[in-house]
């Protein structure tokens, strides 16, 4: 196309003829003459800022550069040997980071393809970083799409990139000196500037949230965890702090996302958020969104990189373990301690108390992914992989005391010069069985270099906050509990503890008819509750524990509230004042 025909497509273009440009460019057009008061017919070379000004424009995106760096890095070995140009443009248009071929240096920085170069729209015309700018669009501007004819013979193909809080903040743009013809020949450069734009602030949220929860989204689960699509930041309350561009399409649902609560936005909490932690299979980590659709959720937990002495911040899955528990509140702190090291820990507690939960909470806490190995002693035997141990990661040894003797000497010989962290998990006292010879002294010592005895469920004072938490993960369809089921809920001893509330709670939602849970929709306890576990001269003692609270001192002696009130009577004991 010759200069004058340039020139003249712009002026029909202004006069609302059509000529088969696209719509983006088109308007451009218009806004560089009508806003701008650029003229087509005087070309002006690319304008770069001077030293002193490029230094100012780096500085103030020092962060982004340095986060963007090895996106851009990547980008460029992608299109290696095909004379692209990579600009890393502010959000004011300068180019503050480049990535070219130095044998073309001169005739780059003659196109304005060079660091410096102010790509802004009123400034150079309609061009790609320019109309990116503006529309907060990827664009392709192709040749002649160009305004100014000083640029007609690039190709420059832009996509934004957004800060956490949804600001357009810098323009990536992929240029060639010369290109083919067809605008088409573009479209792979699109996609490869548009995939690096998205990493670049999955890099930056990253960066912006190590002391928050993270929940990356894909809508397959396949790359859920090497390259998810979009991700949201989250503080303690579950309201999002933080966000990459694609979460806002894929969650905001048309209203702005910053500040919206989780569970506003998809049927799961902070609470939940452990669930969907790398230990479980990608495609069982389904997050159902409030509008019908579905995504893949994988949480990155907040870093425990510095856990203050007085008032802990417990670390990824820890924090979900449990409510305003006192004691399981000291037990978690301690945990969070010791998670970091590599000491073995031997955690104990009855059957169902959640020790499992606990130990991979605790391996989650690792500062690197490492695999989790699970040895089931159970059957008394405990089948250990050589090859375990050159990798490395955490050994989960569950229900060691069934280990028979031949099993323990097995496995004292295999960690000796072991490489692995080791987690065990028992249901007895480990300590007696050694003081009665039936467990290997030299071995204890090996897997319990601190004990994390974990309580039942009886003892523990955040009951309702569990209730809530099972329910909500057992009950698809949101029903609710009646005070009358909360209430027989509260009454019972759990001897199979959290396994057996959570058994409870299922059925319970599939029994129910209605909306409500009622107490008759409640199954049954297991294990008829025990009448007369303790002698009578406890009952004051368990009482001044649970500050004379009925029920907890019921649940806590395995007994109903109603044979409480009946021992209360026959010992005259009274509720304080
Ligand atoms: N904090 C928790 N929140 C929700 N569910 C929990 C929690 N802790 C435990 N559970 C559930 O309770 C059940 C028992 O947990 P877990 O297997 O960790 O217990 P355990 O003490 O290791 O049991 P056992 O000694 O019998 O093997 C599991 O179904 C688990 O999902």
């Amino acid at each position: 196309m010759r200069d004058t025909d340039h020139v003249a497509e712009i002026d029909r273009v202004l006069r609302g003829q059509a000529t088969g440009r696209d719509s983006v460019v088109s308007r451009s057009w218009r806004r560089c003459v009508e806003r701008y008061g650029l003229d087509p017919a005087r070309p002006s070379p690319a304008h770069i800022v001077t030293e002193a000004e490029l230094r100012s424009h780096r500085e103030q995106s020092e962060r982004l550069i340095a986060i963007a760096r090895s996106g851009l890095g990547a980008l460029f070995r992608q299109v290696a040997g095909q004379n692209y140009v990579l600009l890393l443009a502010d959000a004011k248009g300068v180019t503050v980071d480049f990535l070219g071929d130095s044998r073309f240096q001169d005739e780059l920085r003659q196109a304005g393809l060079y660091l410096g170069s102010d790509w802004s729209e009123h400034r150079a015309g309609t061009c790609g970083v320019g109309a990116c700018l503006v529309t907060g669009q990827a664009v392709t501007i192709h040749q002649t799409d160009h305004f100014d004819l000083h640029h007609t013979p690039l190709s420059c193909t832009a996509a934004p990139i957004f800060d956490t809080t949804g600001q357009l903040t810098a323009v990536l743009d992929l240029s060639l000196l010369r290109s083919p013809q067809p605008k088409a020949s573009q479209n792979l450069a699109m996609n490869l500037v548009r995939t690096a734009a998205r990493r670049v602030e999955m890099a930056n949220l990253m960066a912006m949230s190590r002391r928050d929860w993270v929940l990356r989204l894909s809508t397959a689960p396949d790359f859920l965890e090497v390259d998810p699509e979009a991700a949201i930041a989250l503080d303690a309350g579950g309201r999002v702090i933080g966000m990459t561009h694609a979460a806002q399409a894929a969650l905001g649902n048309g209203t702005p996302l910053l500040g919206q609560r989780l569970e506003d936005l998809a049927e799961v909490t902070t609470d939940d958020l452990p669930d969907l932690m790398r230990g479980r299979p990608a495609e069982d980590r389904v997050i159902r969104l409030r509008d019908g659709g579905a995504l893949f959720g994988h949480a990155i937990a907040p870093q425990a990189a510095r856990l203050p002495r007085g008032q802990p911040l417990l670390p990824g899955g820890l924090s979900s373990l449990a409510g305003s528990d006192p004691a399981m509140g000291a037990l978690l702190a301690q945990a969070a301690r010791l998670a970091p090291s590599t000491l073995p820990l031997l955690i104990a507690g009855e059957t169902g108390t959640g020790k499992e939960r606990l130990a991979r909470a605790i391996h989650l806490c690792r500062p690197e992914p490492a695999p989790l190995r699970v040895i089931d002693c159970a059957g008394g035997e405990a089948s250990f992989d050589a090859a375990w141990n050159d990798e490395g990661g955490t050994l989960l040894l569950r229900g060691v005391e069934d280990l028979s003797a031949a099993a323990q000497a097995l496995l004292l010989r295999r960690l000796a010069p072991c490489k692995l962290r080791v987690l065990a998990t028992t249901r007895c006292d480990l300590a007696a069985a050694v003081a009665r010879g039936a467990f290997r002294a030299d071995l204890f010592f090996r897997i319990a270099g601190a004990a994390l005895p974990v309580p039942p469920l009886r003892m523990r004072q955040d009951l309702d906050w569990l209730i809530d938490r099972l329910l909500r993960a057992a009950n698809a369809d949101g029903l609710r509990l009646s005070a009358g089921a909360r209430a027989e809920l509260k009454a019972r001893s759990w001897p199979g503890n959290l396994r057996e509330l959570a058994a409870t709670l299922q059925a319970a939602v599939l029994l129910a008819e209605g909306t409500v849970i009622d107490a008759r929709d409640l199954p049954p306890p297991l294990l008829a509750p025990a009448t007369e576990t303790r002698p009578d001269d406890d009952l004051r003692a368990v009482l001044e524990a649970c500050g004379w609270n009925m029920a907890l001192a019921a649940r806590r002696l395995g007994v109903n509230r109603s044979t409480v009130l009946r021992r209360m009577q026959r010992l005259g004991l009274t509720v304080p004042n």
